[in-house]
């Protein structure tokens, strides 16, 4: 029996995995949730979800043997192939009140599985790192990846989300997504028609002040500009608080632990600078932090760079203010999701600055979702390649002139 179930779910992998991702955008998202049906909702879910998690679960079968086979990479796998078995039992449920209130606990229950996937495959990194030499070539494989990965992951849990907050059982759910009492902001699921990057801002400063004041016993002050004056006026975009507060809380612990490692006394605030463009909204961080050359900048966003053994909990607020876990690299996939990036420009000897891009028209914030196709398919048997420029630093293993081109 369990061979026959094996086979089943290879073959229900091998046609969900034909089919495309379908993005939606920020204004589709609103659109949708101002009059949701429920009804409508389960029929799309029951079918995108599967697609998005068989996509991403063929591209975890093409990775490199040595991590496959590591255990926390074993049980991430398993996790997802038993939330794909669950969530394709709906395909042939009649769409009636008692299936819909089912699936969504199941989605619940889905969510609460994958709690803790992030670090779970950190530690299969380590595991690879810490058992294998690991070659440039399974290093990029990894690095495009995991990008990949938790970028799709934070797609799946943001259609998981809408679902769960639009139609859940949550105390206040009902009226809150119905006729917007009961949520003075008004949320679409957990996006806010009207989120204040000001508030936000503040929000994010606050709380990693706290850490900052709790290990070096002072902290920066914070400076808000708006197009370079200085005001602390709401700034009203729309968006997903959660989102712009876990980018904003990882670079603003960056910056402190820069400013306070650099400056023995009076630290120099940090500077927020907020600029709505007609197609670009910039939240521009500045730190006179030291900065650091620009040959480590690029190691900031590399997940086998930033994989180092955890912390035990026990001196967990002995941790430094920003380690170099996978903070900035999942920071600039929340950026990129919705079209926008995050970029760090570093002056060694001086400071840096990260700038967070959001798209300004909503209908312009599309998801940004990763396909499995040949193409991906590719990235994962990577072919020795020839230096096509040169005085790059490895070139001294590159064949002569009139050898082989
Ligand atoms: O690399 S950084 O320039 C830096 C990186 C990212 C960021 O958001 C802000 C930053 O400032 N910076 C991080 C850090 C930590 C300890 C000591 C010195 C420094 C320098």
């Amino acid at each position: 029996l369990a061979g026959a179930i094996f086979s089943n779910v290879t073959k229900m992998l091998d046609f969900y995995s034909q089919f495309n991702p379908s993005p939606l955008s920020i204004k589709q998202f609103i659109d949708f949730g101002l009059n949701a049906c429920e009804r409508q909702s389960f029929m799309f879910l029951r079918k995108e979800l599967p697609v998005r998690l068989a996509n991403i679960m063929k591209e975890i079968a093409l990775l490199p043997e040595n991590l496959l086979r590591m255990p926390s990479v074993g049980m991430v796998n398993q996790w997802y192939e038993r939330s794909f078995e669950e969530i394709i039992q709906f395909e042939k449920m009649e769409p009636e009140p008692p299936v819909l209130s089912q699936f969504c606990e199941r989605l619940v229950h889905i969510r609460n599985r994958h709690a803790d996937v992030v670090q779970t495959m950190a530690q299969g990194v380590l595991e690879l790192k810490e058992s294998h030499e690991v070659d440039p070539g399974t290093e990029n494989s990894i690095q495009y990846f995991l990008d990949r990965f938790y970028m799709s992951r934070i797609s799946i849990r943001m259609l998981i989300n809408q679902h769960t907050l639009l139609f859940g059982e949550q105390i206040g759910a009902k009226q809150a997504s119905v006729n917007g009492i009961g949520n003075g902001g008004r949320h679409i699921g957990s996006i806010d028609p009207a989120c204040d990057v000001v508030a936000v801002v503040k929000d994010a400063y606050e709380n990693a002040r706290f850490l900052c004041d709790r290990y070096y016993l002072a902290s920066p002050e914070l400076e808000i500009l708006q197009g370079g004056v200085p005001s602390d006026r709401p700034m009203p975009i729309v968006y997903v608080p959660s989102h712009l507060y876990h980018m904003l809380f990882e670079l603003l612990k960056n910056a402190m632990r820069a400013v306070m490692e650099h400056h023995e006394s009076a630290p120099p605030p940090i500077q927020i600078n907020l600029i709505a463009g007609k197609e670009d909204i910039a939240v521009k961080m500045s730190d006179r932090g030291g900065g650091i050359p620009r040959s480590v900048t690029d190691l900031l966003f590399k997940y086998m760079y930033s994989t180092a053994p955890q912390p035990s909990k026990s001196d967990s607020h002995t941790v430094p203010l920003a380690g170099y876990g996978y903070g900035l690299p999942i920071s600039r996939l929340y950026a990129r999701y919705f079209h926008g990036d995050l970029v760090l420009m570093s002056c060694e000897g001086y400071g840096t600055d990260a700038v967070i891009y959001l798209k300004a028209l909503s209908n312009e914030a599309n998801e940004l979702l990763p396909i499995f196709n040949r193409t991906s398919s590719k990235f994962y048997r990577p072919v020795a390649t020839l230096a096509d420029w040169s005085g790059s630093l490895n070139t001294g293993s590159q064949p002569g002139k009139n050898r082989e081109k």
